[in-house]
């Protein structure tokens, strides 16, 4: 077991290790590693004053150690030897590339896997890494531990770690964008010129599978909506979604809609053209799985 460091304000509830070398038989395996990628809601740093002594000394003591004490160690090259030299444990970890530049200070609660992650995606930014344990890690006393390193570093070299910059996507990976809600026109101040059932027609027409939901594909407003969206999500499918609650770019749409398919509910889902049904029939179709079929055609 890695050697024990305790700050004199630390007690043995929250007690933290520092990791310098971790011994083989304490190795996790890695079948885990895919599980714990970094987190995409990792905090996000931007430059500012430095807090004050006092509050940073409160810090580091329910932190890890200090940056600059631990010892960086090399990033290995096959699963194996990650597994033999990181621990599977809850903490931070700083990421040096190959000229010793701090990349990246991470949060983790798997060290090792994260690292892995890191390895893979971006290998030539990964060279020696400097790892600090937190036993009994909430999600508090990590980002304690990440904010002390990450001050730590501020204060040393004025410079927030590259990784850690707002913006920055090479350490965390982002969840994927929804596509955006179609609009039907753009805005009730626009008098439109052809009638809206010939704009549904179009639309209809033009786009393989449209969804009209009520809310919007990100954030739907009703369970039934919700419900027809989770479907074609899990289909994998390339959908278009109109939302009938949007009065500003689909005013009308809610009773026009109605009346063009004959349909007085919604969800409404429309494959090439026709109106397949709502959210009855999309679910019992893809129990009985035959929507797949006639998704793909
Ligand atoms: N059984 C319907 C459930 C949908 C439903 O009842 N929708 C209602 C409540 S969201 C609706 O659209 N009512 C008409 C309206 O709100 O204009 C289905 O399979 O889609
Ligand atoms: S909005 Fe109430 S059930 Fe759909």
């Amino acid at each position: 077991m890695a050697a024990i460091n305790v700050s004199p304000l630390f007690t043995s509830s929250s007690s933290l290790r520092t990791f310098s070398s971790y011994a083989p038989q304490n190795t996790p395996t890695l079948s885990l590693y895919s599980r714990f990628a970094p987190s995409p809601s990792f905090p996000s740093f931007s430059l500012r004053p430095p807090i004050s002594t006092k509050t940073r000394s409160l810090i580091i003591a329910s932190a890890v150690k200090n940056l600059s004490e631990v010892e960086p160690i090399p990033v290995p090259a096959t699963p194996e030897e990650f597994a033999a030299k990181f621990p599977s444990d809850a903490g931070v970890y700083a990421v040096f590339d190959q000229n010793d530049e701090l990349q990246f200070i991470g949060i983790s609660r798997n060290i090792a896997s994260s690292l892995f992650s890191h390895k893979t995606s971006v290998p030539e930014l990964c060279c020696s890494v400097k790892v600090g344990v937190v036993n009994e890690a909430d999600r508090t006393a990590l980002t304690q531990a990440w904010k002390s390193w990450m001050e730590e570093h501020i204060e040393a070299t004025g410079k927030v770690p590259p990784g850690n910059e707002s913006g920055n996507t090479t350490w965390v990976r982002q969840p994927p964008k929804k596509k955006a809600d179609l609009r039907l026109t753009p805005g009730r101040h626009v008098q439109l010129t052809v009638p809206l059932e010939e704009l549904i027609d179009k639309l209809v027409k033009q786009n393989k599978v449209v969804a009209f939901i009520k809310g919007s594909r990100s954030a739907p407003m009703c369970g039934f909506s919700q419900r027809v969206i989770a479907i074609l999500e899990n289909q994998g499918v390339d959908y278009e979604s109109v939302d009938v609650l949007d009065e500003e770019y689909n005013c009308g749409l809610r009773e026009t809609l109605k009346q063009y398919s004959n349909w007085p509910t919604f969800p409404q889902v429309f494959v090439n053209g026709e109106l397949v049904g709502g959210c009855d029939i999309l679910t019992s179709m893809y129990e009985k799985g035959e929507l797949a079929g006639l998704l793909k055609n």
